[in-house]
């Protein structure tokens, strides 16, 4: 890389050429725009006449155009942000989307088509016949600069305009002024500025499951969501069918992050939380991390296994029933002769149940005929059975051997029926299956999900008709995907929208779900590829719960085993994930750390490996002397410190004008005491409306009070962070993680001696 020494005028003309390139992509989105807009405006001018079909389709393309329209209206931003110069004197315009003119050659490059990829890849070690990156800087649709590097310095110099290219031209600055810029309280996009090695991962095959460990604020979750959005570009045809979906951490960590996605033009991916992803179970309930590591342990698919076994019982005496004024005898040997043929179909248990109700309803029937002492025609017999199979007792004595059972009915009474639990986990230790107990009416929680979706696999869904009407669902989807597909192409608006979105539209019966939507509703789902951010903090079990959701193990699981908070979670990738996945998945490091001022990261990085944190290697992109102080008050004084660092800093983010976000990170019961001190200094406003309790995450507030668990995945101009010790004594990633969410500054509030690592005087 090159830079040159400034030339104001060799600037002044590089910006003028600029500008008019980037008035002429503006002029083609805009009459794209006016053009789609006459469409519209034409389709529903035919008025709501003809035949069903007819009105469908034009539905169909007036949604259709109304899609398109939205999508070229969500561009706007920074629509050009690159150019490459290439070997043989072409230039290629990088951007948000690809544009062509009106005669169909090419205006600019959707930053994920391959001919983007030298923007993000190239070296001046292995330029890929660019000559010169450059970086437009723009405002509005005004530019405002441009930064080269120049990748192959002999080739330029041996062009016409080679002496202007070099002048005053800086390469990192795009970059650097993004990273140092205001933070709103969403993420944003970084496709402007997407560094080789995060390149290579977004890029990464589909195929298998990709591991990409990374310190904090290395770009894990911004990689995560651009890989999702090209993967989306490059697989289209597979994905828009099965579905991409994404978990992370938190609502709160998906709110923040929602905004990314669309801004790259796509919106159909799923997000979750482990929590949400049984459908019909709103995990609500609270409890102790020790409880949820029980949960977490993979040993529960043996114990839940084990559990829906038990509930397939011979009893241990015959008991006897009278049917129209004969006896039937439901023998102990007979219903353990039929449990074991109904188990060797390997069915789930409730469908399993059908084959044994079948077989004892015969036995019993057989015993019935043999006392009438004469032979039955067939459908005599069919009477018979129906008889049997409605005796009440006949129904108790069968229900009692094989229950038909929900997941739910599982669970719950494994942990409020001491008995069951003993029986069931007899690999637990009796404190911890105490600890396990509750009543029967508890709340669910996270760590519960996992185990009734283990449970709902193998008790199977006794819902033949709802699978029927699903597989016949999908034959016809695929057939309006087709039809959907074919129109794309032969109007000529394949690309802006997907085939997904338009058949969306002709769907003309029935509920209209997206593959989102139906993907979202059901357990059984299976995504064409899942993305997993902050993966380190998955139990075992709930590993096995997300694979269930994509059997062709195409996944992309992002996170810092350095920052695992929850008991369950990872502190070995190969540990948790080998059992898993054996040894099919790939690992790729991120190392540079684009958040985190490096006297901070620094610091973060001494209290973690002082802890024994499993750290990985980082390099800090760029230093902000005075990013770290450390205030010692007395242990009354720590909420008005706090607060007094709030006011500050308001101030100081006030006077800068672009902006920011400040976080108060400590225990629930400190955060209470801030909040207070904040009113008291009459800034109560700037918590925002949202906040009605301690740990309220308020992201669209300008200062939000946070526990350390809730700040994962975040990140704030400036963190006020209280009691460390404190925050070490609960969990040493926490104090990791709460450490190194800020953008520019690090105020340590505390009474108690700090953690080792952080101490200046130690
Ligand atoms: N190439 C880049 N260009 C501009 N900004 C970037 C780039 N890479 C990362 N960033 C910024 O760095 C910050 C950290 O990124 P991100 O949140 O994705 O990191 P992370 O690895 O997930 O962090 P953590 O593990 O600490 O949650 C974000 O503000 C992101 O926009």
């Amino acid at each position: 890389m090159t830079n040159g020494t400034v030339d104001v005028a060799g600037i002044d003309a590089e910006l003028r050429d600029e500008q008019e390139m980037v008035d002429r992509l503006y002029g083609r989105l805009d009459a794209l725009r006016a053009q789609t807009r006459d469409r519209l405006v034409e389709v529903r001018r035919h008025g709501p006449s003809g035949s069903p079909q007819n009105r469908s389709e034009r539905d169909a393309f007036a949604t259709l155009y109304e899609d398109r329209l939205a999508q070229l209206e969500a561009v706007e931003e920074r629509l050009a942000f690159g150019r490459l110069d290439l070997t043989d004197g072409a230039r290629r315009y990088i951007g948000r989307i690809g544009l062509t003119d009106s005669e169909h050659a090419s205006m600019l490059t959707d930053w994920r088509a391959p001919a983007a990829q030298a923007f993000y890849r190239a070296t001046a070690a292995q330029p890929d016949d660019v000559v010169r990156r450059r970086h437009l800087v723009t405002r509005g649709r005004a530019v405002t600069g441009v930064e080269d590097e120049v990748l192959d310095l002999d080739h330029l110099a041996g062009s016409a305009d080679g002496e202007a290219s070099m002048a005053g031209l800086s390469g990192e600055g795009a970059l650097l002024a993004s990273l140092a810029a205001g933070r709103t309280g969403h993420m944003a996009d970084i496709v402007a500025t997407i560094q080789a090695e995060q390149d290579a991962i977004i890029r990464s095959d589909l195929q298998g499951s990709l591991v990409v460990q990374g310190g904090p604020g290395t770009g894990k979750t911004a990689v995560a969501l651009h890989r999702a959005a090209y993967l989306l570009y490059a697989h289209r045809r597979l994905l828009e069918r099965s579905g991409v979906l994404l978990v992370g951490p938190s609502r709160t960590f998906l709110r923040y992050i929602d905004q990314v996605l669309p801004s790259l033009g796509e919106t159909g991916v799923v997000t979750s939380t482990i929590a949400e992803l049984f459908p019909g179970v709103v995990a609500t309930g609270v409890e102790d991390d020790a409880v949820s590591e029980i949960k977490g342990r993979p040993v529960w698919a043996r114990i839940i296994e084990r559990a829906v076994r038990q509930r397939e019982r011979t009893p241990r005496e015959a008991t006897e029933i009278s049917v129209d004024g004969r006896i039937v005898v439901v023998e102990p040997s007979d219903v353990a002769s039929a449990i074991a043929r109904a188990r060797r179909g390997n069915r789930p248990h409730n469908l399993a149940r059908t084959a044994f109700v079948r077989d004892m309803l015969s036995r019993l029937a057989d015993q019935y005929i043999a006392q009438l002492g004469s032979p039955l025609a067939p459908e005599d017999r069919a009477e018979i059975v129906e008889e049997l199979r409605t005796t009440r007792e006949v129904r108790i004595a069968l229900n009692l051997a094989w229950m038909p059972l929900t997941p739910q009915g599982l669970v719950r009474d494994l942990f409020s029926k001491p008995y069951r639990l003993e029986a069931a986990a007899p690999e637990l230790t009796s404190r911890e299956r105490r600890l396990l107990l509750r009543s029967a009416d508890a709340e669910w929680t996270a760590a519960d999900v996992p185990l009734l979706d283990e449970a709902a696999e193998l008790l199977g869904e006794d819902d033949q008709a709802a699978r029927a009407q699903a597989r016949a669902d999908a034959v016809r989807r695929d057939a309006e995907l087709d039809y959907a597909r074919r129109v794309l192409q032969s109007s000529g608006s394949d690309g802006l929208v997907s085939a997904e979105m338009l058949a969306d539209r002709f769907a003309a019966t029935g509920p209209r779900l997206t593959t989102a939507e139906r993907a979202a509703a059901d357990r059984t789902w299976t995504y064409g590829h899942v993305v997993v951010d902050e993966a380190q903090e998955l139990s075992a079990m709930a590993w096995r719960m997300l694979l269930r959701r994509v059997p062709t193990r195409s996944m992309t699981i992002v996170g810092d085993v350095a920052q695992t908070s929850s008991a369950a979670g990872a502190r070995s990738w190969q540990t948790m994930l080998d059992p898993l996945l054996r040894s099919s998945w790939r690992l790729s490091e991120l190392t540079v750390n684009y958040r985190t001022p490096a006297e901070v990261a620094d610091a973060a990085q001494r209290v973690a490996r002082a802890a024994g944190l499993p750290v990985s290697r980082l390099t800090s992109a760029r230093r902000v002397p005075g990013a770290l102080a450390i205030e010692r008050v007395d242990r009354e004084g720590v909420a008005a410190a706090a607060a007094g660092q709030v006011r500050h800093w308001l101030d100081e983010l006030d006077a800068g004008g672009s902006g920011g976000r400040i976080a108060v990170v400590g225990a629930p019961e400190l955060l209470a005491e801030a909040r207070a001190a904040v009113h008291a200094l009459g800034l109560g406003e700037a918590l925002g409306a949202r906040a009605t309790g301690p740990g309220v995450a308020t992201l669209d507030s300008p200062v939000s009070l946070l526990t350390p668990r809730e700040s994962k995945g975040l990140e704030f101009d400036v963190v006020v962070l209280l009691e460390p010790a404190q925050v070490m004594a609960a969990s040493a990633g926490d104090l990791y993680v709460a450490m190194t969410r800020p953008t520019r500054a690090l105020r340590v509030v505390h009474s108690a001696p700090l953690p080792p690592g952080l101490d200046p005087d130690a």
